[in-house]
């Protein structure tokens, strides 16, 4: 029988990870098991073996959730959506609220029961994305960005169409170019909105907004040269990004104060995001509801009586005109 961890013992990323200067610095992912599609690696690209973890409401999750979407794994890959509240005892699982499902796969109550069941001795943070193995009962990997790319190219024999089967996110001649750009995107946009809202001191907090829209800048003009980051090929750094930005101006512009701009202010920006919303399969991954009410319930904090502001309306599915780039 596996020892089951206490509330107390749950360690809330977003509550733990503080330095001295009142910073918020995320803790690095633990399982990190690699799948290869020949199964070198003791974990076989198979269809029905792994199973995901998701909250809708998640950045890092929603990586995860479109790159199976394109690449075309929704009958190859089973998913639970997690109960959008992380309460006192962590992620949790419902039957009672749109889109969440109860843990058919492990019979958890709590998603650190997953974890403790991949390892009993396990003290770190329970996060999602989780990847598990229902062949080995254990988890594969927590970390999005190497779960996106697993996904992109190791299942490549099982993905629904031709077209999702050859789509590459990350394709050698832009290998270079692709992690240049994830490398100051995630420190000041996907991580650095996080930075802003958890800040415990003005000084943490306007070092990382003014990272935060010097990044936001850069995209800018970025996207107003290339109809994407990398060039006029949609990559990971675009899905990377996209899944910040959907979040941007319904959460993070109030509930992060990160307020000197919105993403509709951002015309080639804006309309980027747009673009990614529309390519197929993306726009069912997006749910605003699961967005804002995991972070204004959820982070008691800074929103102490868990008031879900009403707006914005944001029209996503506005003509982009990218494609005449
Ligand atoms: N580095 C991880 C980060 C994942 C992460 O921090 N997920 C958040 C949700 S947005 C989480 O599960 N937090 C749980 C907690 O703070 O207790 C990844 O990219 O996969």
């Amino acid at each position: 029988m596996t020892s089951l961890a206490t509330d107390a013992d749950v360690k809330q990323t977003w509550r733990t990870s503080m330095n001295d200067k009142g910073e918020f610095v995320r803790k690095t992912s633990a399982f990190r098991n690699w799948i290869t599609a020949d199964g070198s690696s003791g974990f076989k690209a198979e269809a029905n073996r792994y199973h995901l973890y998701v909250s809708l409401a998640c950045p890092w999750a929603h990586r995860a959730l479109i790159v199976r979407k394109l690449k075309g794994l929704d009958d190859v890959i089973s998913v639970t959506v997690v109960d959008w509240l992380l309460g006192e005892g962590g992620w949790s699982f419902t039957d009672a609220k749109p889109k969440c499902s109860l843990d058919t796969v492990n019979n958890s109550t709590f998603l650190k029961e997953v974890y403790l069941k991949a390892n009993p001795e396990y003290s770190g943070s329970i996060t999602v994305p989780c990847l598990w193995d229902k062949q080995k009962q254990t988890v594969v990997n927590n970390e999005s960005s190497e779960i996106i790319r697993m996904f992109n190219s190791e299942f490549n024999t099982l993905g629904k169409t031709d077209e999702q089967r050859k789509l590459n996110l990350y394709p050698e001649d832009l290998k270079e170019k692709i992690d240049a750009v994830n490398e100051w995107v995630y420190p000041q946009i996907n991580n650095g909105v996080y930075r802003c809202g958890f800040a415990r001191s003005q000084e943490a907090y306007n070092g990382a907004v003014k990272e935060l829209f010097d990044g936001l800048d850069k995209v800018e003009a970025v996207l107003s040269k290339s109809r994407y980051l990398a060039g006029n090929q949609l990559t990971e750094a675009d899905v990377r990004l996209f899944t910040t930005l959907v979040r941007f101006d319904t959460v993070y512009h109030t509930h992060f104060k990160t307020n000197k701009r919105r993403i509709v202010d951002y015309p080639n920006t804006w309309a980027c995001v747009r673009d990614v919303y529309q390519l197929p399969g993306v726009a069912e991954t997006v749910d605003q509801e699961h967005i804002k009410k995991h972070y204004f319930e959820s982070h008691k904090s800074i929103n102490p009586f868990g008031i879900v502001p009403v707006g914005p309306d944001l029209d996503f599915m506005a003509p982009h005109n990218r494609d005449k780039m």
